[in-house]
């Protein structure tokens, strides 16, 4: 059957893992929530830029919340049941147990997650031999990449790690393992994280050159050799083990799975975006932009022919849209970075303590404290005088360097809520300012971008989603279901269901425009200036750095 047919009662389940949860959604055809539960997850932090998780312990919360959103239904109406996943780099032994990536030999923290920045010495090498693969990372690996922290595993944890080591899995291909029993790796993860070509494979001299000719003697084994495309069905479906503890039935068809960033992507880029009065109406699916903002925000990009951006990682053939080409532009720390300044704030325990108050959450009560002290002038003037460089973990893109910092100018001596409410706002100013020299970046290059597609946990803040519209000066749309991360998972599992005749096809019956944002353009010459002194910023920031290494 095509999905074009409303079937009733046929259902999906969608399994999102993010950085600090894991989430599923229950969704019909349509593409309608009808169920949502998350669930907290572990993080372990056990020196600086050392980040680390538990696969069991993820596995767990996946279980905990699939179980709680078919409560009440009829499970034989689950057709599908797509993951999505950070990909953070998950590490077995040959049968399949948790190993540790750690110097304490903590088998439980057996995951490597995204954003640990331990292989700082181990990508350097890696890039100082600008071997051809790197043309499709925009030129420059990024730390956060799969080749490094195997290399640093190699070097620093041989005995313990390494030498014992079955599978290195992406961490959406270990929960797609998990339920199905099959190895597979899904063409998204290895593309985007692993330097596999979705045209040419693997490519040997990549990993004799950077000392890890391990994989290329076994033939790949431990990190992939045979690769599905995202929304394939597994194997059999779900193992009898895996549907108990998922509270499945046994067989249900698992699709090969996506990275959470690609997933948002099919969750909000095909929709049908007809009677908004939006200029991409009547363009090509390629002028939208997907910007999936939680921790961090990626933004994703599609062409019709590769497209090489310097600094933005792709191009990366068939990763996200089957047929397409996609550039991944991305900044490291966004939602991680607004909690980290308000939470550091002096008057962040006032504002806890307000917010509370008033059963809202504290960026709700920013909001509307921003609101009451912005008088008569719009809201985003009230930084004329407060400037923020937001690179604390690094620059992911366009300018690829791990080393830039986080920079604030313009601070004074108070302390107060208005001071709090007001860092927080040039904080979100300057992520929207990262997003702009993201897209000139991608248009330099050959891309054409009208309109941007927000979701993630930062996309529920309506300031956040203001400031992209005004200082891109884009529409941007949010979808009918906030959550549309999980939207994405579930078109995964649609598809490996085979009601649906290709991920095109499911993204467009599945993906609804909700709200639209538009900019307000009579502030455009405010952002402009801001945006001069934001380039300024890290221009000086570069110079600092020279004086410093100077004589
Ligand atoms: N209702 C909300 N209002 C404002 N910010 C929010 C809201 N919900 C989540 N966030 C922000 O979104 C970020 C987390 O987004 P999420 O998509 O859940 O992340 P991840 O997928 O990385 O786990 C947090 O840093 C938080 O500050
Ligand atoms: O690199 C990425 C996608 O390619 C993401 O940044 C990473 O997966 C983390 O996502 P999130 O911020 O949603 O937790």
């Amino acid at each position: 059957m095509s999905g074009g047919d409303q079937e009733p009662g046929r259902y999906y389940v969608g399994v999102d893992v993010g950085t600090g949860s894991v989430r599923a959604a229950l969704v019909d055809q349509r593409g309608v929530l009808l169920a949502f539960a998350d669930q907290p997850i572990n993080k372990w932090e056990p020196q600086f830029s050392h980040h680390e998780q538990s696969s069991e312990d993820i596995w767990a919360a996946c279980c905990v919340v699939t179980k709680k959103v078919v409560q009440g239904i009829d499970v034989n109406q689950v057709r599908g049941l797509g993951f999505d996943a950070t990909c953070s780099l998950v590490v077995l032994d040959k049968q399949f147990h948790p190993l540790p990536v750690n110097l304490e030999g903590d088998s439980r923290r057996n995951i490597i997650m995204w954003l640990d920045h331990r292989a700082v010495s181990q990508v350097h090498r890696i890039n100082e031999t600008q071997h051809s693969v790197l043309q499709y990372v925009g030129g420059v690996m990024s730390v956060e990449m799969q080749a490094p922290k195997l290399l640093w595993l190699k070097e620093n944890l041989r005995e313990t790690c390494w030498d014992k080591a079955g599978h290195f899995f992406d961490l959406p291909d270990f929960l797609s393992w998990k339920a199905t029993g099959v190895t597979a790796r899904s063409l998204c993860s290895l593309v985007c994280k692993w330097t596999y070509s979705a045209e040419k494979g693997w490519d040997d001299s990549f990993w004799k050159t950077i000392g890890l000719e391990d994989f290329v003697a076994d033939n790949y084994s431990k990190i992939g050799n045979q690769v599905l495309p995202p929304g394939a069905s597994l194997g059999n479906g779900l193992t009898p083990e895996a549907a108990k503890d998922l509270g499945l039935p046994a067989g249900v068809a698992v699709a090969a799975s996506l990275i959470d960033a690609h997933a948002g992507g099919l969750g909000v880029i095909g929709a049908d975006v007809r009677g908004h009065g939006l200029s991409c109406e009547g363009q090509p699916v390629t002028s939208r932009l997907a910007v999936i903002c939680g921790t961090s925000s990626c933004h994703m990009g599609i062409s019709r022919d590769p497209i090489f951006v310097p600094g933005v990682w792709g191009p990366y053939f068939s990763a996200m849209v089957p047929g397409f080409w996609l550039n991944e532009g991305g900044q490291s720390v966004t939602g991680k970075l607004i909690d980290h300044m308000v939470q550091g704030h002096a008057a962040f325990p006032e504002l806890q303590a307000k917010a509370a108050a008033r059963c809202q959450s504290v960026y709700a009560y920013l909001n509307s404290h921003l609101d009451l002290i912005k008088k008569a002038q719009p809201v985003g003037f009230l930084t004329v005088d407060l400037h923020v460089w937001p690179d604390f973990h690094g620059n992911r893109s366009p300018l690829a360097d791990l080393t830039l910092k986080g920079m604030v100018t313009g601070l004074k001596l108070s302390q107060d809520l208005d001071d709090l409410a007001i860092l927080y706002l040039a904080t979100v100013q300057a992520i929207a300012f990262g997003t702009r020299l993201i897209i000139e970046a991608m248009e330099a290059a050959g891309h054409s971008v009208s309109t941007l597609f927000l979701c993630g946990g930062l996309s529920k803040n309506p300031l956040f989603v203001q400031m992209h519209a005004d200082i891109t000066g884009m529409p941007v749309i949010l979808s009918q279901e906030v959550e549309s991360v999980l939207v994405g998972a579930a078109i995964l599992g649609a598809c490996a269901s085979g009601d649906f005749a290709s991920v095109q096809e499911a993204m467009a019956k599945m993906s609804k425009v909700g709200k639209v944002v538009f900019p307000r353009l009579e502030d455009k010459r405010y952002y402009d200036k801001k945006y001069k002194v934001f380039l300024k910023l890290v221009e000086h920031q570069k110079e600092y750095a020279a004086i410093m290494k100077g004589d």
